[in-house]
């Protein structure tokens, strides 16, 4: 038993990239010597920082392994940074300089701080140069990371929020496990039927995520200026109806007792789910790989619930892309884009779905052998890219730009917190908001605008 439960945290902590920090890998000193052009015959160094640990660190590796054998040019360097947070406080203190990576991997949120930073070059600038084609790559993830048609960062390991569900649960309920509850309504109802005992019905995690996505399949904006998609924003907008029908939704199945608060660690949750403490939760589409094969149980995936009030509008793209930076040698961009470039190959990207679960950005990557036997065996996979490409596109699903989204994010879980203590669904959000508006106006006039 013991060694099934450490089978089990083992592989659900490997989920996703963004808890454990791997000492062995975490370090930038020594890297003005590297950044110097190579001298004639040897390959120049590319540093590329990420936050992807476990099996997601070890996929990154066997891919720049792949890659470093198949050319003479070049030698990534793939180091881990810690997690998304961590590694962007660490390019902090030396972004726009030589001690900079060459690629540098940044959680969606963080997009508009990068386009402000100072520190990077848009991927748009050698998509020209080189009149590469990104009309094969995925749509709905290349709209995330475009402003004004030009495209800032590469996307790499791109995931949805997914609904994953205790097929056995829902049986014992009397539910059925092949359609699952698609509106707020419909799983209150089955949370209420699957909480039984120990199991509650439903819980997402402490994680601002998934707050947003919830608003925006409803078609709802977090911020203005069509969410900092056509101008400068100025404020949250994420407390209107849509967002309060979200904060509804769980204070009544707080309230009723079948919803389950398992806090803001990733694997706590997963834990839960996989030892029968909650039947139905919000997870990343790239967290399905580990708990399919780890559940006692057949694990069932489904689209994220939306309002029945309103129309369901899809999903935003979550995850990270791929940074240039500007501070570096011309030599380590040109490696560097050649590399971004092989991440993208359809070969690369079905290797890259099927280890990690995340998307794959080159579309063609799902007509790959490997992939069609991974989505038979797994149907899960399938749910998932069905629910990215019904996405419909708008400023709602294209997601949210604004430099203090991190910020913002922690405003959002203090907001659940309250509400789960018996705060009043349309005051919580309020204040999340008038704290998101206090760091939007402090970042509007540090950066003069
Ligand atoms: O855990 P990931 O990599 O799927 O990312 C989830 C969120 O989008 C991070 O902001």
């Amino acid at each position: 038993m013991f060694g099934l439960m450490f089978a089990l945290l083992f592989i659900i902590s490997a989920c996703n990239g963004e808890e454990a920090a791997d000492e062995q890998n975490e370090s930038s000193e020594g890297k003005t010597e590297e950044n110097t052009a190579a001298p004639a015959g040897e390959k120049t160094k590319i540093e590329f920082w990420h936050a992807m640990s476990g099996p997601n660190q070890q996929a990154i590796d066997n891919i720049v392994a792949d890659y470093n054998a198949s050319q003479d040019k070049y030698e990534v360097e793939a180091l881990f940074q810690g997690s998304y947070e961590e590694s962007l406080t660490k390019l902090r203190s030396v972004g726009g300089t030589a001690d900079a990576p060459a690629i540098m991997q940044v959680f969606e949120v963080g997009t508009k701080y990068m386009i402000d930073s100072g520190y990077i070059e848009p991927v748009q600038t050698f998509i020209d140069k080189d009149n590469y084609d990104i009309g094969q790559l995925e749509e709905n993830i290349l709209n995330y990371y475009s402003v004004d048609d030009q495209l800032y960062s590469m996307p790499f390991n791109s995931s949805t929020p997914v609904m994953l569900y205790n097929k056995d649960a829902f049986k014992a309920a009397g539910l059925d496990p092949e359609n699952p509850p698609e509106t707020f309504a419909e799983v209150k109802a089955a949370a209420e039927k699957l909480t039984n005992g120990d199991m509650k019905g439903f819980s997402i995690l402490l994680y601002g995520w998934f707050f947003e996505e919830m608003l925006a399949t409803q078609g709802g904006l977090y911020v203005d200026a069509d969410n900092g998609r056509t101008g400068q924003v100025t404020e949250a907008l994420f407390n209107g109806e849509e967002g309060r029908r979200v904060f509804e939704f769980l204070k009544e199945m707080n309230d009723a007792g079948t919803l389950g608060n398992f806090g803001s660690v990733w694997d706590d949750i997963r834990t839960a789910f996989v030892s029968g403490q909650v039947a139905m939760y919000l997870d990343s589409s790239a967290g399905i790989s580990g708990l399919v094969e780890s559940a006692p149980f057949e694990v069932g995936a489904a689209y994220i619930p939306y309002s029945e009030k309103a129309e369901r509008n899809g999903v935003i793209i979550g995850g990270a892309s791929l940074w240039m930076m500007n501070g570096i040698s011309e030599e380590e961009q040109a490696g560097a884009w050649d590399f971004m470039k092989y991440l993208q190959t359809a070969p690369v990207q079905a290797k890259w779905h099927v280890t990690t679960g995340y998307f794959a950005i080159n579309p063609a990557a799902y007509d790959e052998a490997i992939v069609k036997e991974r989505w038979e065996q797994y149907p899960h996979f399938q749910v998932t890219v069905d629910q990215l490409q019904d996405t419909k596109p708008s400023t709602a699903t294209q997601g949210a730009l604004i430099s203090v989204f991190p910020e913002s994010r922690e405003h959002i879980v203090t907001a659940i917190e309250e509400l789960y203590q018996g705060g009043d669904p349309q005051a919580v959000l309020d204040k999340a908001a008038e704290s998101t508006n206090r760091a939007i106006e402090i970042a509007n006039k540090t950066s003069g605008k």
